[in-house]
């Protein structure tokens, strides 16, 4: 599992090493990074590192630093180097004076553009982890005359180190090299930051617990179950699904399908879409009614049931069962309308819940906002569930505060009926007795790897990234270690 840590926590932990370090010696050793990758992505984009030329936007702070050394290295390998400095009174003078001792220059503002639009690479030194909002004007002039590939350092200035958010201008980096620990920012945005690269500066030790995590293939491929030898049918849990309608009996098909390719055990299905599932899916056994389906391990609840009472029955009924429940879609309105729905829950049943975005201003009566895992974080405590955030990248947040991220995979799973497709694969996994936050997680995991095998390129429909659980699943276990 990766941790991913907010820029006060690394401040605290850089602080620790710095005490311990020689003066500068951090500094160089992430802006080394940062010279190294610049030259690979000269070589990349331009053909070549020696006689190409870089521009360096350099802000205010520590950031500013980092790009001014990295260029007096590239400076060392032949590399042209002019340097545009925001507030040159405020530049780093240390590594402005490195820079100018290998050679480089510095250009007025007012030339800045001339410069940046002859530039084979531009490094972004605007702003790093002390960024507040977006680009000031300055740099967002400058910004919007680059046309080359452009090198963030830490982070693309502009965009908010903790949430990801943009408000305003903000850079678009084709790469952005990080030190010490992964940001928020480069798992909540990872468009803004495009290629992400991590140089170690050995901040390691001095971190502590990461605010938010996320699963490698390795994770995923642990977690996944596994039937044993000894293993039948039942003993692998036993997936339900409530879901679908005589008027919407697709996000039946779709959950109850995507259960079955995520379990090699049993799925079962209750409700009005019974002839429709079984016709498309004769492995599920399927009645007409969630009072008579028999046991189950977990049941997955709500897309396509409706919001009246009917439904309502069912996820009552659900809730009493004593095994864990997946409320998706309609169940998450009726537990909007109706919250005194949750008493038929046993306190120790786990609850997961997995609104989209509109769904959640629905249960929670406010939008997720710009700092969305700290309002998946307050939903989980205040539902005493797993809240499973839906976007283009999905959080998963427990009632402990624990956060997992999912980064998309490209945005083809914005299509309809994909959501179906997750709460059925999520179902199964809760089913198989994994606990609900990384039963949670790992769905997330498998859907986006889906999502990105079922397009390569083209629109994706919810079949089609259905089709392609198995060989998510596939490649999940074929990348770990
Ligand atoms: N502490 C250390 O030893 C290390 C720090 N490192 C670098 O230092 C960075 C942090 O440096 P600082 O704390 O000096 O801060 P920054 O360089 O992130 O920025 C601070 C300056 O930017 C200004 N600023 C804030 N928001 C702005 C905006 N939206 N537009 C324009 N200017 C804005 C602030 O007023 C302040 O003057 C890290 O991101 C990293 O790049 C690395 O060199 C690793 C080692
Ligand atoms: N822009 C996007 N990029 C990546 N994934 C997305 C994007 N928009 C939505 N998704 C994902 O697609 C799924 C959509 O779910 P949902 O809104 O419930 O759809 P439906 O109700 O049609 O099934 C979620 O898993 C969500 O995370
Ligand atoms: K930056």
């Amino acid at each position: 599992m990766r941790g991913i840590w907010t820029t006060d926590h690394v401040r605290q932990a850089e602080d620790r090493l710095l005490a311990v370090t020689p003066e500068g010696a951090l500094m160089r050793r992430a802006a080394h990074g940062v010279a190294v990758h610049a030259a690979r992505m000269l070589a990349e984009h331009a053909g070549s590192v020696s006689g190409r030329r870089v521009v360096l936007l350099v802000g205010a702070g520590n950031n500013g630093g980092d790009a001014l050394w990295a260029g007096a290295f590239l400076r060392k390998r032949g590399v042209g180097v002019a340097a545009v400095l925001l507030k040159p009174e405020k530049a780093h003078p240390q590594g402005l004076a490195a820079l100018c001792r290998a050679g480089g220059r510095v250009v007025p503002l007012a030339d800045g553009p001339q410069w940046i639009e002859n530039a084979d690479l531009v490094v972004d030194g605007i702003v790093g982890i002390s960024a507040k909002g977006p680009l000031r004007p300055d740099a967002a002039e400058l910004v919007e005359r680059v046309t080359a590939p452009v090198l963030a350092v830490d982070l693309p200035s502009g965009v908010e180190p903790d949430t990801g958010a943009v408000d305003g201008a903000a850079v678009a980096a084709t790469a952005t090299v990080t030190f010490g620990a992964l940001k928020p920012v480069h798992v909540l945005n990872p468009e803004r930051c495009g290629e992400v690269v991590f140089v170690d500066i050995g901040l390691g030790d001095e971190l502590g617990e990461p605010d938010l995590r996320r699963l490698d293939a390795a994770d995923v491929a642990a977690a996944w179950p596994m039937p044993g030898p000894s293993d039948n049918k039942y003993s692998q849990g036993v997936t339900g699904v409530a879901a679908g309608s005589a008027a919407y009996p697709g996000a039946a098909v779709l959950a109850a399908a995507a259960a079955v390719r995520a379990t090699s055990g049993m799925v079962r299905y209750a409700g009005h879409a019974a002839d429709v599932v079984r016709w498309h899916w004769p492995e599920v056994v399927a009645t007409g009614s969630i009072f008579d389906a028999g046991r189950v391990q977990a049941w997955v609840v709500g897309p396509g049931i409706g919001t009246g009472s009917a439904g309502r029955d069912v996820l009552v009924h659900a809730l009493g069962q004593g095994v864990p429940v997946c409320a998706d879609a309609d169940a998450i309105t009726i537990i909007a309308e109706r919250p005194e729905v949750l008493d038929a829950r046993d306190p120790d049943t786990p609850l997961l819940l997995t609104p989209h975005d509109g769904e959640f201003e629905r249960l929670t009566g406010k939008a997720p906002g710009p700092d969305r895992v700290a309002a998946v974080r307050e939903a989980a405590r205040r539902f005493d569930a797993v809240v499973l955030l839906k976007g283009h990248s999905t959080l998963v947040a427990d009632p402990a505060g624990r956060v997992l991220v999912n980064k998309a995979r490209g945005s083809w799973l914005a299509t309809a009926g994909s959501g179906d497709v997750l709460s059925g694969l999520t179902g199964a996994l809760l089913a198989s007795g994994l606990e609900p936050w990384l039963a949670a997680g790992v769905a997330a995991d498998i859907h986006a790897r889906a999502g990105e095998l079922a397009a390569r390129g083209v629109p994706a429909s919810a079949s089609g990234v259905l089709a392609a659980i198995p060989d998510a699943v596939r490649q999940a276990r074929s990348l770990a270690p």
